[in-house]
């Protein structure tokens, strides 16, 4: 189930369940053996199968703050968000169980695209786009009874069957449905940002943070500094450099993304309902162990983070001189390498520490880290000095940022590009970006020099079969959401005016209609993977499958 956020955006959380007649089936036609019923989320009755959180309590994003989760799968915990999300008024769904914003367009489990493609934002009388004036403005308008049925459907639907016929009706009913001219206002996203820090053992990121704290940016940060120590070493390293005015909270003896998980939520909420109005940046400076994943799906998954706090990006701080020992580390099957997570789940990197090593050293680890993630930004710096507004207002997890994110994917290299032409070295450039400037084709990286994360990214011209993409994104993400880290797209669905856009970690996904295709656009369509084991032609096959013949 999906509320759209106070910035416009839908979010849905939770495995998807395949079509019944794919589900039968491997990918051969072969019949599959038929599988064991499995106790389905009581929550909020996605019908998602609970194996996996009753198995491995440690997925449910719920378990780690003392929620029960042994009847609750993780949509069930975005259910509960989606109810919370502050609105200008709530609708009751019709059988009362659920308090749902006015403008929840609830996803409808597998739908996520079909429905949005049938409830397209309404626009407001004097805005050309939602992400126009009106989001300049700071209001967005939506059919608001529309919202009813899908809300109705999400609280209440039993099985994938119904929430799909479901679907295909609202999308052909027009009249009462759809409210007949009654629009509401989404309130802007008025939620604090906050930005996680992260980066391995001694990477700079307390380097970084204090040079942020001491910056004139005139911005009032809270910093929520966590340590694996009971003493808290970092702690005393920032205070002592900053001038008193910040708020530094120590989350201490464990690490974020496990065993203090449930603390970061109540120190955010506490942070937020003491001190609300008295600062407007959070930042996290994580341990240098920390896989940002779990850190990142609180803010999705937990209602008191969600509901003021919005995740702005994720920073992550590469030590130029030993990086490679910990990127090339083996780790035991099943543990994850934490500096290559790190990595993957960046929304910008800073290689630290280059006055240590040669330019050629830092070229080459540059290409190794661009191969894992194509679509964070990139530069280098000594004692963490970049510029604020390349760590601060990133916008990483933001829909309305989401072209630039997929866009930019490519000018990153020109950068680095450039960097290495002021710095006149003699080396090889790489010109892996620049073919799709010119050919509005396809184009699929699938970087295997690591062969652990990598980054996949195709481009082509066409319209999606929204029906098609719906399935193959939903397949996709049943089957290897665990290995997709992060997924940025912009799609042109055939039927829709305006431009799709989506982003997801994992198996949470936003997605949102933005701004209306010109007249004389080239209608093309870009995603961009970060992943484990991702093969390149295979996705780029599947995607390009779904495009209209
Ligand atoms: N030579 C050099 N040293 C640096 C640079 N950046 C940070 N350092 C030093 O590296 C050491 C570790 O920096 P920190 O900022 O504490 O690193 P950290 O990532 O917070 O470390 P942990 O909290 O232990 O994970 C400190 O002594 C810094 O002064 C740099 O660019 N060049």
């Amino acid at each position: 189930m999906s509320p759209v956020t106070p910035s416009g955006g839908i979010v849905w959380g939770g495995r998807r369940r395949p079509p019944p007649h794919r589900a039968h089936r491997h990918r051969d036609g072969r019949a599959l053996r038929r599988r064991r019923r499995l106790p389905t989320c009581r929550a909020c009755r996605c019908g998602c199968p609970l194996a996996a959180f009753i198995a491995d309590p440690a997925k449910s994003p719920s378990s780690k703050c003392g929620r029960a989760a042994a009847d609750t799968c993780c949509c069930a915990v975005t259910a509960v968000r989606c109810h919370t999300v502050p609105a200008a008024s709530s609708y009751r769904s019709p059988d009362s169980r659920a308090r749902i914003p006015p403008a929840a367009v609830v996803h409808t489990g597998n739908h996520g695209l079909q429905q949005l493609a049938a409830h397209p934002p309404r626009l407001d009388a004097t805005t050309a786009s939602p992400r126009g004036p009106a989001a300049v403005a700071g209001t967005k308008s939506y059919c608001a009874a529309a919202a009813a049925p899908r809300a109705a459907a999400a609280v209440g639907i039993p099985s994938w069957r119904s929430r799909r016929r479901f679907a295909a009706s609202a999308a052909s009913t027009t009249t009462e449905e759809d409210g007949a001219g009654v629009e509401m206002m989404i309130p802007p996203d008025n939620r604090i940002p906050a930005t996680i820090i992260t980066g391995f053992l001694g990477s700079g990121k307390t380097t970084l943070l204090n040079h942020i704290l001491t910056a004139h940016h005139g911005k009032r940060i809270a910093v929520i500094e966590n340590e694996y120590g009971e003493v808290d070493i970092d702690g005393s390293l920032v205070a002592a450099q900053t001038t008193g005015a910040e708020d530094i909270m120590m989350l201490n003896n464990g690490c974020l993304c496990c065993t203090v998980r449930g603390d970061l939520v109540r120190m955010i909420g506490e942070l937020v309902e003491k001190k609300k109005g008295k600062f407007d940046h959070i930042i996290i400076e994580t341990t240098g162990l920390a896989n940002p994943a779990p850190i990142i799906q609180t803010f999705y998954a937990e209602d008191t983070v969600f509901n003021d706090v919005k995740l702005d990006g994720v920073v992550t701080l590469v030590d130029a001189k030993h990086a490679r020992l910990h990127l090339d580390e083996v780790k035991p099957k099943g543990i994850v390498n934490e500096a290559v997570q790190q990595i993957a789940y960046a929304d910008r990197i800073i290689v630290n520490k280059i006055d240590l090593v040669s330019e050629p050293e830092v070229s080459s680890l540059i290409d190794r880290i661009k191969n894992m993630n194509r679509m964070a930004h990139l530069k280098r710096a000594e004692y963490g000095k970049v510029d604020l507004d390349y760590v601060l207002g990133v916008g990483g997890f933001d829909l309305e940022r989401i072209e630039s994110a997929v866009s930019e994917e490519s000018h990153d290299d020109h950068a680095e590009h450039e960097h290495k032409h002021d710095h006149d070295h003699d080396h090889e450039h790489h010109h892996h970006h620049h073919d799709h400037d010119h050919k509005h084709d396809h184009h699929a990286h699938d970087h295997t020099h690591d062969p652990g994360v990598s980054s996949v990214s195709i481009v082509c011209e066409g319209e999606m079969d929204l029906e098609k993409a719906d399935m193959w994104l939903g397949n996709l993400l049943l089957e290897r959401s665990d290995d997709i880290y992060r997924m940025k797209g912009l799609l042109s669905v055939s039927g829709m005016p305006q431009r799709f856009v989506f982003q997801g970690v994992h198996d949470i996904f936003q997605g949102s209609p933005e701004r209306m295709w010109e007249p004389n656009e080239p209608r093309i369509n870009k995603i961009v993977f970060i992943g484990k084991n991702l093969n390149g032609e295979e996705l780029e096959k599947g995607f390009k499958d779904c495009l209209l013949k």
